[in-house]
């Protein structure tokens, strides 16, 4: 008799043919921007998605953000733990290991639902404003990659440090923030106790040249850092269906017993939420992106998917480094991204 043990795959077969860069013209003008008014910044507050931790690092900001103090993100931490999770056993197992990759630069994990983590925010925020001797109001930056959650996090401290309201469009597609803003007030200054005010920039989200591994770019596709019309969404959904089977198999039971035949679950998704043209056909496309956007609700399971070990940010380094492009793959790369930003703008 055959087994009834479901085996999940152990690997995803990426296909070479994957778009590997997103890299458009607003993203190059903003990080010039970006690097030309860093001077007068007193802090850079860096954005990465808690879901990807390793994958929503850019090498680009490294090189620009040498030497100046900083203050990383994870945003969306909603997004990556059961409330019943494990990490409730093991409290702050997968963050500790997060801290340790970055210390002494301080690490704050945020969820824009929790006031608490703007609070914990501020408190950093109010610590680096102390150090300086200058009396000018400060002035900090947001930066990460697109739709990390910059804008909202800016909107969130505003809120919670000086009860305003929103400042910054925020959105569930890449490419909300084109410009760099004004500076939005996230302090009041206080002439009694000497405390200046604060302002804080939106920048736009800026992506990665060229993505040299098929998979990284799957990932910054499923969590929003790239626009629905850039990869199908049938494979999108076929890797989340991937993480999905290693993270726990029956997240999807409403829709189908645990499979990894990405079709027959996108036509009982069809089926059991209506997606039917006239005539009876099923909207596979459409199911795919449903599936999708429900994940990035964290209403079909809630996990990170890049992998959290002591070595992993050392082992990322080191792959990043073997995996530099070429000049010709730059070209290339850079080729490719003109193209797609025309094929963006068409879909618009
Ligand atoms: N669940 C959850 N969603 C978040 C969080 N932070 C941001 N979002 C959502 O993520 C999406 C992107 O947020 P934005 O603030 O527009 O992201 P951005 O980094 O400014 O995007 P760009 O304009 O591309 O630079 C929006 O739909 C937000 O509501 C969070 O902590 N938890």
């Amino acid at each position: 008799m055959a087994s009834r043990t479901f085996l999940p795959r152990a690997v995803f077969s990426a296909t070479d043919s994957l778009p590997r860069s997103y890299f458009l013209g607003h993203h190059r003008s903003g990080l010039e921007k970006m690097k030309s008014m860093l001077g007068s910044v007193d802090l850079v507050i860096e954005c990465r998605d808690c879901r990807i931790p390793l994958t929503s690092r850019n090498p680009l900001f490294e090189s620009a953000l040498a030497g100046r103090e900083r203050l990383i993100v994870y945003t969306k931490q909603d997004l990556c733990f059961e409330e019943n999770s494990l990490r409730k056993l093991r409290p702050g197992g997968t963050e500790r290991i997060v801290r340790q990759w970055h210390d002494p630069t301080p690490v704050v994990f945020s969820s824009i639902q929790h006031e608490k983590d703007a609070k914990r925010i501020l408190s950093r925020v109010e610590e680096s404003v102390q150090k300086s001797d200058s009396f000018m109001p400060s002035r900090m930056m947001v930066v990460g990659m697109p739709n990390v959650g910059k804008s909202s996090l800016l909107n969130s401290l505003r809120k919670v440090g000086v009860g305003k309201g929103k400042a910054a469009s925020t959105g569930a597609q890449p490419g909300i923030t084109r410009k760099i803003g004004t500076g939005v007030k996230i302090l009041e200054g206080d002439e009694e106790s000497g405390r200046k005010d604060v302002y804080l920039l939106d920048t736009p989200g800026v992506f990665i040249p060229y993505v040299p591994d098929a998979e990284a770019m799957l990932k910054l596709a499923l969590c929003g850092s790239v626009k629905d019309s850039i990869i199908s969404p049938v494979t999108l959904a076929d890797f989340l269906l991937f993480h999905m089977n290693r993270n726990d198999p029956t997240i999807y039971n409403d829709y189908s017993g645990p499979t990894n035949d990405i079709m027959g679950m996108l036509e009982s998704v069809a089926k059991k939420t209506g997606r039917l043209r006239k005539g009876g056909d099923l909207e596979i496309d459409a199911s795919a992106m449903w599936m999708i956007k429900r994940w990035q609700r964290g209403q079909l399971g809630k996990f990170m998917l890049d992998e959290v070990t002591e070595d992993g940010l050392r082992r990322h380094l080191e792959a990043e480094r073997g995996a530099l492009p070429s000049y010709s793959q730059a070209v290339k790369a850079e080729k490719l991204a003109r193209r797609l930003k025309s094929r963006t703008k068409q879909l618009q």
